[in-house]
């Protein structure tokens, strides 16, 4: 599995917003963390940054050591191949099937127009079978993506990613558009597979008893600076609620 190393990461957009300030940290391969922070925080930036989809100002990012910030696109496409993301929007296309929905995991392997259908080649309708399996929705393989719930779609998006074979995963806010049942299963549901393949995991998450139940450690982010790292079995209570509750050195400023 792949490590995630952020060093000295800070971004200022060109209007002057600072939305990182020298972030440093380390996930390990097979770490499960946790990203918090309240809205505006850098939460998407960093995000973004990690993946190359934003450019830093400056600092870097290195997944599996590799460092990501100075490749060009062909270079990156291979490292991307091993990153699954999960969105809080599932990013499904609507109107095709939940099996060609999770073929597109393949994508980044395959380039052929057959890939994306029922004639595409029998080891990857094979292999989208069992990752529809595995998220418990097998039967549901030729319905549209849009007739299924909100939980369920995003179990098609789990699905789609563990076409990749990913190694390390990045979730943004996975349950967020997810009443709390839906949202629970769904963590369960990724928690088991991160678990059972050993995956480097971050995700991004907004509700703080979800995050003290599901991470092992907690990063949080405050006006773009990195508040907390810290495992979360020594995680004092206070700081976690001072994240939420004390005003944000912006929302003092504009008081
Ligand atoms: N494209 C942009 N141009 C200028 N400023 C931006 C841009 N994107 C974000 N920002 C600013 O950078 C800061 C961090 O924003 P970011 O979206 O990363 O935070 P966030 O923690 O993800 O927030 P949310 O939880 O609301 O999504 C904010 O002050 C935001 O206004």
């Amino acid at each position: 599995m792949r490590s995630l190393q952020v060093k000295n990461l800070s971004k200022v957009y060109p209007n002057g917003n600072q939305a990182l300030n020298n972030i440093n940290f380390t996930v390990n391969p097979g770490e499960a963390v946790i990203l918090l922070g309240h809205n505006g925080s850098g939460k998407s930036t960093l995000f973004r940054s990690m993946i190359n989809f934003e450019t830093p100002t400056t600092g870097e990012v290195l997944i599996g050591g590799q460092s990501t910030t100075s490749l060009s696109r062909r270079q990156l496409r291979p490292i991307r191949q091993k990153v699954g993301m999960v969105f809080q929007n599932f990013n499904l296309v609507h109107n095709l099937s939940v099996f060609q929905n999770v073929l597109f995991g393949a994508l980044g392997t395959s380039k052929t127009i057959q890939t994306f259908n029922w004639i595409a080649p029998k080891e990857l309708r094979f292999k989208a079978m069992e990752a529809l399996d595995r998220v418990g929705l097998s039967e549901f393989a030729k319905r549209r993506a849009d007739e299924l719930s909100g939980g369920q779609q995003q179990r098609v998006a789990i699905a789609r990613m563990l076409m990749q074979d990913p190694e390390l995963v990045l979730a943004d806010e996975p349950i967020a558009s997810l009443d709390p049942k839906a949202g629970r299963e769904v963590m369960d549901l990724l928690w088991d597979i991160v678990h059972e393949r050993g995956l480097t995991v971050v995700s991004i998450l907004h509700q703080m008893d979800i995050a003290k139940e599901y991470g092992e450690r907690i990063l949080a982010l405050k006006d773009g600076e990195l508040v907390i790292d810290q495992d979360i079995h020594t995680l004092n209570e206070r700081a976690l609620n001072d994240l939420y509750h004390q005003p944000t050195t912006k929302q003092r400023a504009g008081a």
